[in-house]
């Protein structure tokens, strides 16, 4: 029987627009400039779930008949953190939704042979520790690259991190909500499982070439 996840936690973002795009994304023929497309609309789908419990305060509207009270964010400030190189694909997505975010980079390969992490690059924005951050990156296999990103925050201070996924394998799942208590998780589908190299089945390949055309 499928693993169950705590739902508070763990969120499959529920769709018929998400579903029709990842079946495309999947699909082996779609070329670079589709891909890169698909992966930027899915991470609207997915910010706009995340960011669904953000809170709002009254103010005072005027429009050209009366005044009324109105609501807006209130001023939680927000970090997008992506995962290089994969995770780039999703910024812009995000950044339409909260053009005023700020964006840090994780920069991380896996090892093909380990499947471990190894970290190139990490810069993020003076103030993280005050932000909500949330971290992208289109593939979640065996947990090892989000999870490596999530002690980056928590180190750095920050308290409410969300991570956003667009195909995730069930290890990769219980290794995050198992090595962060706190951290919430939101895919657009959850997977079968992994093969012998780490790849994630069905899938859809990787990621990072198919948005970038490197393979
Ligand atoms: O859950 P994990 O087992 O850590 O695997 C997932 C990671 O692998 C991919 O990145 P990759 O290492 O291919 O780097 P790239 O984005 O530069 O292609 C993907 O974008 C994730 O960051
Ligand atoms: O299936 C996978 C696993 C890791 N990284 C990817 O891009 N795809
Ligand atoms: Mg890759």
């Amino acid at each position: 029987m499928a693993e169950e996840f705590d739902p508070k936690r763990f969120m499959v973002i529920n769709h018929p627009l998400v579903e029709h795009k990842l079946h495309i994304l999947r699909d082996q023929r779609t070329a670079t400039k589709q891909f890169r497309e698909l992966v930027n609309e899915l991470a609207i789908f997915e910010g706009y779930e995340a960011m669904r419990d953000f809170p709002l305060e009254d103010v005072q509207v005027t429009t050209p008949l009366e005044t009324t009270t109105c609501r807006r964010l209130s001023g939680k400030k927000v970090a997008i953190i992506p995962i290089l190189r994969a995770g780039l694909g999703m910024v812009d997505g995000i950044l339409q939704l909260v053009p005023s975010a700020r964006v840090g980079h994780v920069g991380m390969y896996r090892d093909p042979e380990t499947h471990e992490p190894h970290q190139y690059y990490c810069k993020f924005p003076a103030d993280i520790e005050n932000r909500i951050c949330l971290i992208v990156d289109p593939m979640l296999a065996t947990g090892g690259s989000l999870t490596a990103a999530i002690k980056f925050l928590r180190d750095a201070g920050v308290r409410d991190i969300r991570c956003l996924t667009l195909v995730s394998a069930p290890e990769g799942v219980r290794a995050t909500l198992d090595f962060d208590p706190d951290v919430r998780l939101y895919t657009c589908a959850l997977d079968r499982e992994l093969n012998e190299n780490a790849y994630i089945l069905p899938g859809l390949g990787d990621a990072g070439d198919r948005i970038y055309g490197t393979k």
